[in-house]
């Protein structure tokens, strides 16, 4: 089933426009929506969440009319939002139990069923009879992806998941998303470029409300072809080059030397040498061109 976002327009009452026009079509698998801290993430995954209004625009979700019908789209949605809460000092599996029910499946032994499912497929078996407020970040945030997948949901919203996370469990964390990924259409936002190199089939560019980029990574990459020079300067040359070059990152190295990455069609001057583009050079070409 296909997500089908046109149009869309949000601005809060504060006169902050964090919708601007997003058009966006998102088909089954992984997409990673990218985007710097107040981009609109948030704002675009509530709205199709149906937990705020847009000022106009449709969303439909396959035949779902998402706007006119938002009840529909919620019994097949599952939202992960940015901060989910405190737990209550209980079970993964009670708790579990607790939220089955209260998604409507009646029979035991259909709760018990599902139940073992989504602790396997979030790697919690092991932690099941343990107080999820006692839970790590990682583990916590797992246990929010086995709680929205008790209705088995066509469409999986998790919004900045990895936010937090130590490098391990962000790791586990997005292995069980790789995994869900493989048989439903998920969004999940981050402003993490890594998170969505190799797990995403297709990701999305948001800044200022905009949709910048949207594509394979694979394809974005492949526009920089040719146009990625790098060399290594001293501390001290920084601003010179930054007033003389477009420069898009800068990375220290052990010696005090900085890396430079900068975009341009031809070669800088001579001093450069030409890089392969990577997805990083990608986010910040597109933010910092408005495009890519
Ligand atoms: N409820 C609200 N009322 C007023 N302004 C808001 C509200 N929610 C978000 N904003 C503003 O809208 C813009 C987009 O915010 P949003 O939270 O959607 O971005 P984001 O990309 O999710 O950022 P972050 O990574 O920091 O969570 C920001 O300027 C933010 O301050």
């Amino acid at each position: 089933m296909k997500l089908k976002i046109s149009g869309l327009t949000k601005t809060y009452k504060n006169g902050v426009m964090a919708l601007d026009n997003v058009d966006l079509e998102i088909g089954a698998g992984m997409f990673g929506l990218l985007g710097p801290n107040g981009a609109g993430k948030s704002s675009l995954m509530r709205t199709i969440s149906t937990l705020q209004s847009p000022d106009s625009g449709e969303i439909h979700f396959g035949d779902i009319n998402v706007l006119n019908n938002p009840m529909a789209l919620r019994k097949v949605l599952g939202y992960l939002p940015q901060e989910f809460g405190v737990y209550p000092n209980m079970s993964a599996e009670r708790l579990l139990n607790y939220f089955a029910q209260l998604k409507g499946i009646s029979s035991k032994e259909d709760r018990k069923k599902i139940i073992k499912e989504v602790l396997e497929v979030t790697n919690l078996w092991d932690v099941r009879n343990k107080s999820v407020s006692g839970y790590s970040g990682g583990m916590k945030q797992r246990f929010g992806i086995a709680q929205l997948l008790l209705n088995n949901p066509k469409l999986i919203i998790v919004d900045e998941p990895t936010a937090g996370l130590d490098p391990a469990e962000r790791h586990r964390f997005l292995n069980v998303l790789r995994e869900i990924g493989a048989n439903h259409t998920v969004i999940f936002s981050t402003h993490i470029v890594d998170d969505v190199r190799e797990l995403c089939r297709e990701i999305g560019i948001l800044n200022g409300g905009k949709i910048l980029y949207r594509g394979t990574p694979t394809d974005a990459e492949a526009q920089l072809d040719g146009k990625i020079w790098m060399r290594i300067i001293e501390r001290s040359e920084l601003d010179d080059f930054a007033r003389d070059f477009n420069i898009i990152s800068s990375n220290f190295n052990q010696d005090n030397t900085l890396n430079i990455r900068v975009y341009s069609e031809t070669q800088p001057n001579e001093t450069f040498v030409m890089a392969k583009p990577q997805l990083e050079d990608v986010y910040f070409v597109t933010l910092k061109n408005d495009r890519l």
